[in-house]
């Protein structure tokens, strides 16, 4: 038996032949008689508080028992640290195997004795006493197969909580992306609201992407007379037929809106007056050729627009208040028709 300097091992007794195994076959503690066989031949090592025996990631050819005190093996990440004490061994893989990487780490949380087992020692156990050797090999394989065996369910569970967390993610996106699309739709007609309207401009603002459009005011002409006469619900129909014309020329990019009541506005791409005046006469077309379709109740009224090129450095109420300008000659000139802005208030 080798004994150092400061060591001193548990007495050595070989007198059973037959060797006891516990009841735990992953046990990491030897019984007294293998405790006893591995301390004939092991060098003792003292160790204390706090000191690192190895790392994770260490190469390593030795495996430890401890006589006194305690020591935690910490596997990183969520894994459970093991706390071990006397009698118990750990690192028996690099004893086994040779040069393997340590899976934990091995840190001292009490002063104490280790039995420090190198290839050379285990051997000669092998050749001292085969049968307790073979029940510790067995039992030590056991204990890396449970090991494994626990490691492949919590993986596996870690799998499944982290797909339920992904499922419930991706939930909450699509809810908050229908929210989204709630907020900022009119529930009559399916268009942008104001709301919607308001965070398009300051996206655009945001996004320098503000220029080269028209503003396109649009307002049913005499649509009290049409709920007077047929009903809300008529009126309603009425709505939505209008915001299906504006929903008919808006491109990519382009936005149509309810800003509330009869009232519509269009935002559309467009470099020059001529382009502005296609998209609004388009407009006002189509729904006074709708209206000479004869429907009783009427499913459309005719639309006077109001348009004007925004000027990107000026806002919302500057560029309302031009097209509302023309939109209110439109609606003196009788309805029906499409008034330009202002030559006084274009943008220079
Ligand atoms: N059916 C229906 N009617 C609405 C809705 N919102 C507002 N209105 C009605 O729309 C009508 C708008 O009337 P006015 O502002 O006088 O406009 P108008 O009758 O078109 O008159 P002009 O614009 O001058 O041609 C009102 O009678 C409102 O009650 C709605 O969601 N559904």
């Amino acid at each position: 038996m080798k004994v150092d300097a400061v060591g001193s091992v548990a007495p050595c007794d070989l007198s059973s032949s037959k060797p006891v195994t516990p009841r735990d076959p992953a046990a990491a503690e030897l019984t007294p008689a293998e405790y006893a066989l591995f301390a004939s031949v092991a060098r003792v090592r003292r160790m204390y508080t706090g000191e690192t025996l190895f790392r994770r990631g260490d190469l390593g050819t030795t495996m430890f028992v401890i006589s006194s005190g305690a020591v935690e093996l910490d596997f990183g990440e969520d894994l459970i640290a093991k706390r071990l004490g006397p009698r118990e061994f750990f690192g028996e893989l690099g004893l086994l195997i040779g040069d393997h990487a340590r899976s934990a780490d091995a840190v001292a949380t009490s002063d104490g004795e280790l039995l420090e087992l190198r290839h050379e020692e285990f051997q000669l156990l092998v050749e001292r006493d085969s049968t307790h050797v073979s029940y510790f090999l067995r039992r030590a394989i056991m204990r890396v197969v449970l090991n494994e065996q626990g490691l492949i369910r919590r993986l596996r569970r870690r799998n499944q909580d982290l797909e339920s967390a992904l499922d419930s993610l991706r939930a909450t996106a699509h809810q908050l992306n229908q929210t989204e699309v709630l907020i900022r739709t009119d529930e009559l007609t399916g268009l942008y609201n104001r709301r919607g309207l308001s965070l398009h401009l300051q996206e655009r603002r945001r996004s320098g992407t503000l220029s080269g459009l028209a503003l396109l005011l649009v307002d049913c002409d005499r649509f009290k007379q049409v709920n007077d006469e047929h009903g809300h619900l008529v009126g309603d129909r009425v709505l939505q037929g209008v915001a299906n014309i504006l929903r008919s020329v808006v491109g990519p990019g382009d936005l149509a809106c309810r800003l509330g009541g009869d009232e519509f506005c269009l935002l559309v791409k467009a470099g020059d007056r001529d382009e502005v005046m296609r998209y609004a006469d388009f407009v006002v077309a189509t729904a006074h050729g709708l209206l000479q379709v004869p429907q009783s109740p009427p499913l459309i009224c005719t639309l006077s627009l109001g348009a004007c090129l925004l000027a990107p450095d000026a806002d919302w109420n500057d560029w309302y208040a031009r097209a509302d300008a023309a939109l209110y000659r439109a609606k003196r000139l009788g309805g029906s028709r499409v008034e330009w802005q202002d030559a006084s208030l274009a943008p220079a």
